[in-house]
């Protein structure tokens, strides 16, 4: 009987330590609140910007060019609700100088109060091959990308726990999950991001703060065209395995997982299945996603590998395809 009641004992312990994680934090209401968007003046994070404006929150938008600033904010502006709601602009390089940032973010609370939710998106992308994108690259992306989004986190967390109440947002990519050809600089950026999301969020979740990781596809923006101009066809016709978006719906999807506490934001079935796939040690918040997890794992590994195969097969039908255009060439 003493036996019977220790096991329970044990199994009901047991029990509370696996669901102790999965309490869904509370949504943060938008309306009146204070939301930063950093690369907000174009493309996903202007997209971002509007959607939380529709539902009446205050915007202060970041990004260097303060012509696309200006721009942004009238465009942002039509969508009011209402009479009260503002669009800040600052104009800065989120990857300089940490003072600097700290600065405008000092800025923006003094104009429209403590910040609520901070949406790192400012960020952009070279691909090429390994061998012939400038070494300078590799050092550039990584500073806009992954330090351009640990400064301002950094310029608001303070704030944030004395509140005990916050959100933070990196907007990563489906290319922050797996690492395709053309990606040797852009990825590992990308990837930085998850893991300072995760070591950020066990810091900050005793102070109610949700970490949000957003996995975009495709995405048709300014910065997905300028991309395109310098694109290796291997890397065209992968990408192309996942649907192009329009910024719209991918802002909405990552502003709904962000106001509800999601770790993780994805787009469609690809990001779906790759969530599922690379979802690690990350942090739940849902026991319906880990029950998911728990049960798609295994196939959707089998799946990745027909699409591995693919991918492989592409790579060295471009490499035949390039030595024979090559060899024509030299023999003309
Ligand atoms: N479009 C896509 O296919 C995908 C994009 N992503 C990611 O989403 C984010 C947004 O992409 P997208 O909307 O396409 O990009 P855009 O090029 O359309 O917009 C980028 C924004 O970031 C700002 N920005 C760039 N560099 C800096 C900097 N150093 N300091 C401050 N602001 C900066 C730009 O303004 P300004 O130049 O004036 O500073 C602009 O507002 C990026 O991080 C990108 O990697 C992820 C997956 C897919
Ligand atoms: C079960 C396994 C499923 C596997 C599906 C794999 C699909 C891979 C497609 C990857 C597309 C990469 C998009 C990068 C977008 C980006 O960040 C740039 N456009 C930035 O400008």
């Amino acid at each position: 009987m003493l036996l019977l009641v220790l096991a329970f004992a044990v199994a009901f312990v047991l029990l509370l330590y696996m669901v102790s994680p999965l309490i869904s934090p509370k949504a943060l209401k938008l309306a009146g609140a204070h939301v930063v968007v950093t690369g907000g003046s174009s493309g996903i994070g202007k997209c971002i910007a509007i959607e939380c404006f529709k539902q009446g929150a205050f915007i202060t938008l970041v990004a260097r060019d303060e012509n696309k600033l200006l721009r942004a904010k009238k465009e942002i502006e039509m969508n009011a609700i209402n009479d009260k709601q503002v669009v800040l602009c600052i104009s800065v390089d989120v990857s300089k100088d940490y003072g600097q940032v700290e600065n405008v973010i000092k800025q923006a609370q003094e104009k429209l109060g403590p910040v609520d939710m901070l949406v790192n998106c400012a960020g952009f992308s070279i691909p090429g091959k390994f061998e012939d994108v400038d070494i300078d690259c590799f050092g550039k992306l990584m500073e806009v990308n992954y330090l351009g989004s640990v400064y301002p986190s950094r310029a608001v967390i303070h704030t944030m726990k004395e509140r005990r109440m916050g959100r933070i947002v990196f907007v990563s990519s489906q290319a922050g999950q797996v690492g395709l050809f053309g990606y040797t600089a852009y990825s590992p950026t990308k990837f930085a991001l998850r893991g300072l999301a995760e070591a950020l969020q066990m810091e900050v979740k005793p102070y109610n703060i949700y970490i949000t990781v957003a996995y975009p596809p495709d995405t048709d923006t300014p910065g997905f065209q300028e991309e395109n101009k310098v694109k290796p066809l291997e890397t065209r016709l992968i990408s192309e395995t996942s649907n192009i978006c329009q910024a719209e719906q991918v802002a909405r999807l990552i502003v709904k997982d962000a106001t509800q506490g999601n770790f993780n934001s994805s787009v469609g079935s690809d990001g779906y299945m790759l969530s599922s796939l690379t979802c690690g040690m990350s942090p739940v918040t849902s026991i319906t996603e880990v029950l998911q997890q728990v049960v798609t794992m295994g196939l959707f590994r089998i799946i990745a590998l027909f699409y591995l195969g693919s991918f492989d097969s592409i790579v060295r039908r471009c490499m035949i395809q390039r030595e024979k255009s090559e060899h024509e060439y030299k023999s003309k």
